[in-house]
């Protein structure tokens, strides 16, 4: 019996919209951002997909995304489980500015070293490397043996805390894995045997 994860990138927020590094900042969701989430719920219901478990950061912007798409499921009796395992990467002093004005103050190229190296992290933030170091050990012990015993389960995060997990999934490189854009709102689905390996990426 295969186990199955979907994972989904939050809505659109107040800060993608204005162009913000937004690490552990607390933005909401736009309008824009609500639809995504409210899509991504009536898509996986349509899918006939219904979890067994949740889980989501301590982010306002994933758990919003999460009770839209619960909403839109029709799912109301459910225990969430928020972890700040699954936060975004922490940008540290970047947090809340322009990633056009970064990119005036320090060049292009260090803004995109920052944004996607694997291994250098902002100023006073996390590097890809240092979020996957406190997300995978939450998956591991929390999420995969789940999957391994045949939960469907269902993961609402970030940009960067998806890469780390789609990394170790996936089986990636570092530059396989910084290469790849994942959409907000975007569900992701994975079936995973009872070894806990990777069985086949799903498209709904
Ligand atoms: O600002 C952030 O927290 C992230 C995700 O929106 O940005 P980036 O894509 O630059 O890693």
């Amino acid at each position: 019996m295969t186990g199955t994860l979907i994972l989904v990138r939050h809505g659109q927020s107040e800060w993608n919209l204005k162009n913000l590094f937004t690490g552990w900042r607390n933005p909401n969701l736009t309008e824009q951002g609500e639809g995504e989430a409210r899509a991504t719920g009536k898509a996986l219901k349509a899918a006939g997909i219904v979890p067994d478990l949740y889980y989501t950061s301590a982010l306002r912007r994933a758990q919003h995304t999460l009770d839209l798409m619960l909403e839109e499921m029709d799912i109301l009796n459910v225990t969430i489980t928020r972890n700040i395992a699954l936060n975004e990467r922490d940008y540290g002093d970047l947090s809340g500015l322009n990633k056009d004005d970064a990119r005036a103050r320090w060049g292009e190229e260090q803004v995109h070293v920052w944004r996607r190296s694997y291994d250098v992290p902002p100023p006073g933030g996390e590097s890809l490397k240092d979020t996957a170091a406190r997300t995978l050990p939450y998956y591991e012990a929390e999420i995969l043996p789940r999957l391994q015993q045949g939960k469907t389960v269902l993961i609402a995060a970030h940009g960067n805390s998806l890469r780390a997990l789609v990394m170790a999934i996936e089986g990636l490189t570092p530059e396989q894995i910084l290469a790849r854009e994942i959409a907000t709102g975007e569900p992701t689905v994975y079936r995973i045997g009872p070894d806990g390996k990777l069985v086949e990426r799903v498209t709904l």
